[in-house]
């Protein structure tokens, strides 16, 4: 009996997007990406840990785009008005990219998974999914978080994205729950930590 091959996804067929389009209201309506953590943007701090795990990067940014440009990587802002959150980022991603494949990661988590994008890749193949969400916590138990704007797509999805939007759609969570997507599971749940607000930032800056 012939096995079944299942193709693997190389890191050129990955674009990295840094999702840093948000109003930042928690934050006093700041530009989050563009915080000090440890003396460095916190958008600098992602592309940082995203730089490796994927062929190129780029960010989706709506505010200070020239401050963005300067990290030297292309900046794409929604596409639609707004701000309609993350999914808008996603949406914005996967139009301008030019790779089979969309991993994004959300500016406020400087310290988010090395390994990140090769579990969600290995996931994503293995299952023949269309997009990968990273989970922490234990399956069945209270405390199992899904953490949907740690993500990989399929650039296939953005018909059915673009679709979601225009119905009014917001909710990550729901638009996952209408593809095939696989929740792949990280033990490392302080890598996911996200910061809302200044308190946040000085509190895990001081830790
Ligand atoms: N492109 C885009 N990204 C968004 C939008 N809203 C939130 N995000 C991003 O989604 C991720 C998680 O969002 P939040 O933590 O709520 O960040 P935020 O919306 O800037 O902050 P709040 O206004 O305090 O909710 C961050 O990476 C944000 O930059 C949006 O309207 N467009
Ligand atoms: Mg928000």
């Amino acid at each position: 009996m012939a096995m079944a091959v299942t193709p693997s996804i190389s890191l050129q067929q990955i674009t990295g997007l840094v999702l840093a389009g948000g109003r930042g209201a928690r934050m006093g309506h700041v530009d989050k990406g563009l915080q000090l953590f440890r003396g460095k943007p916190l958008a600098a701090h992602v592309i940082e840990r995203l730089a490796g795990q994927t062929g190129t990067l780029a960010i989706n940014a709506n505010r200070h785009q020239s401050d963005y440009a300067a990290f030297n990587l292309p900046v794409w802002p929604d596409l639609l008005p707004d701000f309609p959150g993350p999914l808008a980022g996603l949406h914005s991603g996967l139009t301008h990219c030019a790779t089979d494949y969309l991993a994004a990661a959300p500016c406020d988590s400087p310290l988010l998974p090395m390994d990140l994008v090769a579990k969600l890749a290995a996931a994503l193949s293995l299952q023949q999914a269309d997009a990968a969400i990273a989970v922490t916590g234990r399956a069945g138990q209270t405390d199992l978080q899904r953490h949907p704007v740690f993500c990989l797509l399929r650039k296939t999805l953005l018909p059915s994205l673009t679709g979601f939007l225009q119905e009014d759609g917001r909710k990550m969570e729901r638009w996952f729950a209408g593809i095939h997507t696989v929740e792949v599971h990280f033990d490392d749940e302080t890598a996911f930590c996200n910061i809302n607000t200044l308190q946040e930032l000085r509190q895990l800056e001081s830790e």
